[in-house]
């Protein structure tokens, strides 16, 4: 059988609330065995674009083709063979792991015996598989999530915000799972507002209020950012801060510590000189973009603090 050459591809897909636009003409194509990341602010439409996509939200226009088959009129055929895991902890409290575990398992009619210990195994959870579900630590809770999410193994899994709650430790040793996961060939979709779980990603798009505004392997997008960073330090920075965000080339200016990091826009070719006319006390440096420069840049320094 001929594979498809994505594993989800959209054309113009929109979600309306009212008069709100949702998701706005969204196209997305995302290839086989690849972690694809979505950043965005609360309420940029990450959640509503994932429960689209696994056909729990009809689309008010456009079209979804999910695994090879189009997502409308498929949404039933189509759960079996994919993964969900939303943003709150949706398993049973009052409920031990074991018995979250062998109830996911009867839900999905899961004939291997052996799974759920092989899950419990591969996630950590043998020592918490007698303890109450609601009694774990986040990061334990989201290991747990996740193994839920897999039990029927899905060929494709969605993942919307899954680190939010846990600290930065458990959310690398998250990804360990996810990178296994992509290996043995899982497509995964993730929701994130994090950078560095975002830079993580084999492929990214940026969303602003429904509308994808930038996409491409992190390290293309920041190549192709449109705008050169630079730090300045040195005295009165809340002040200088003030001055620069009134120039116009200045697409933002932050403040990290005591230093500034300042986003001069790409049409500016000398961008040092340009700045040292109003920064002519203190020193500057050109310094490598980061996905955070991205997503200033991709909207246009909105969500700037
Ligand atoms: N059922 C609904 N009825 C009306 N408006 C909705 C509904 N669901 C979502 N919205 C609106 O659509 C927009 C996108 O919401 P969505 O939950 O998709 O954003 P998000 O990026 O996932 O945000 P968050 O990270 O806060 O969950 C928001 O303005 C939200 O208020």
């Amino acid at each position: 059988m001929k594979q498809p050459a994505y594993v989800i591809e959209t054309q113009g897909l929109t979600r309306r609330f009212g008069d709100l636009v949702a998701v706005d003409q969204l196209d997305l194509q995302v290839t086989k065995g690849s972690i694809y990341g979505f950043l965005g602010p609360n309420g940029c439409g990450k959640s509503t674009l994932i429960r689209m996509l696994t056909g729990l939200l009809t689309p008010s226009a456009g079209k979804a083709t999910i695994l090879g088959l189009p997502l409308q009129g498929n949404e039933e055929s189509l759960k079996s063979r994919i993964g969900y895991m939303t943003q709150k902890f949706s398993l049973y409290d009052n409920l031990t792991v074991l018995e979250n575990m062998r109830f996911v398992a009867a839900i999905y009619s899961v004939k291997d015996k052996t799974r759920v210990a092989s899950l419990l195994e591969q996630y950590g959870l043998e020592p918490q598989q007698k303890q109450l579900a609601g009694t774990m630590s986040g990061g334990q809770k989201q290991r747990l999530a996740l193994a839920c999410a897999t039990m029927h193994r899905p060929e494709l899994l969605f993942l919307d915000e899954p680190t939010s709650a846990v600290d930065p430790q458990n959310r690398r040793d998250f990804w360990e799972h996810l990178f296994d996961l992509s290996d043995s060939g899982t497509t995964i979709l993730v929701s994130t507002h994090y950078m560095d779980e975002a830079e993580r990603c084999h492929q990214l798009a940026i969303l602003e209020n429904g509308i994808k505004r930038a996409n491409g392997t992190p390290r293309e997008l920041m190549q192709s950012m449109g705008a050169t960073v630079i730090e300045v330090s040195g005295d009165n920075i809340r002040e200088l801060k003030q001055k620069l965000t009134a120039v116009d080339a200045v697409i933002s200016a932050s403040q990290s510590g005591t230093r500034l990091r300042v986003l001069v826009n790409e049409s500016i070719t000398e961008p040092l000189q340009f700045l040292s006319t109003v920064c002519d006390q203190h020193q500057l440096e050109i310094v490598r973009p980061s996905l955070e420069d991205v997503f200033v840049t991709s909207t246009g320094g909105r969500h700037v603090g």
